[in-house]
């Protein structure tokens, strides 16, 4: 579980990303941050893996404060995905994905043989291991940098607008791909984006920031779509779209929400 305690940051030269955060991630599920630009997503994320360091609160990984880890074991220890893959462009494929593991003295042979069994899980051919990052589509090289952030089976994954730079059709087909290894592995996932649809789409609870890190609303996707908590979220959310206009029916003394296509999307808690 990840635990954010009242965290703050305001960066050198006194911006304010964020201001008293606090929020629990369990362990094995999806949760997502959305908001517009600069409400403090990024920095959220970084909290945690310790690119960035709060300047008030904590944060805490199964109980322990991140600020007493090692900064180099914690963060080869955390999977993080950054938009624009982060690959190194002299580097193959394979290489990459074997980064951390060889850092973690896994010999070089048997990494390059777990990556290249990475990159099938991600839904890539064998034989783009000995291409260079130029040598693939925006797309490919996202899904090579989900493999890279898989290699070293850490529990923790953030992924940081991972599919902000691809089209919208390769964009839904990323999204499937990772709500199927996440189906398969269980990671704990802090998925970073301003894409509604992307939010309600992957996780298991969403989180909607208004600016400096504050939280408007959180729930699952159905509690949010089925009741916005105020108009900042309504808009948001875009909750006035047809196919997100949802009506709740109550299913065996449950009350299921259901999308403006008749699809149920979730049960609502009661
Ligand atoms: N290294 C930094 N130094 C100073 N200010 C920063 C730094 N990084 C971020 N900020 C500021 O902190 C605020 C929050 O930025 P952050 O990148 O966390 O937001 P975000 O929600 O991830 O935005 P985006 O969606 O545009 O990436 C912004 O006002 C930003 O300008």
């Amino acid at each position: 579980m990840i635990e954010f305690e009242s965290v703050s940051k305001t960066y050198p030269g006194g911006t304010v990303a964020v201001r008293e955060f606090s929020l629990q991630v369990p362990s094995h599920r999806t949760v997502v941050l959305v908001g517009s630009s600069g409400s403090g997503k990024s920095t959220l994320l970084q909290m945690v893996n310790r690119m960035a360091e709060p300047t008030g609160g904590r944060v805490l990984i199964d109980g322990d404060d991140v600020a007493g880890r090692d900064a180099v074991a914690l963060r080869r220890s955390i999977g993080y995905v950054l938009q624009h893959g982060g690959l190194l462009p002299h580097r193959t494929v394979l290489d990459n994905i074997a980064t951390v593991p060889v850092l973690n003295r896994t010999p070089r042979r048997r990494a390059r043989i777990q990556a290249a069994e990475l990159l099938e899980r991600v839904g890539l051919d064998e034989s783009l291991g000995t291409r260079y990052p130029s040598q693939l589509s925006g797309g490919q090289q996202q899904r090579v940098g989900v493999a890279r952030a898989l290699a070293a089976d850490p529990n923790i994954l953030l992924m940081d607008e991972p599919f902000g730079a691809v089209d919208p059709i390769v964009r839904r087909e990323l999204q499937a791909e990772l709500a199927r290894i996440q189906a398969d592995l269980g990671k704990t996932i802090v998925f970073v984006t301003h894409d509604v649809d992307e939010a309600l789409r992957l996780g298991d609870e969403v989180v909607v920031l208004r600016r400096h890190g504050v939280i408007a609303q959180r729930g699952t996707p159905a509690q949010i779509l089925a009741a916005p908590a105020d108009d900042f979220v309504r808009d948001f959310i875009g909750a006035d779209r047809d196919e997100r206009r949802l009506t709740v029916e109550r299913i065996d003394g449950r009350d299921i929400a259901v999308d403006g296509t008749g699809r149920p999307i979730g049960v609502l808690d009661s």
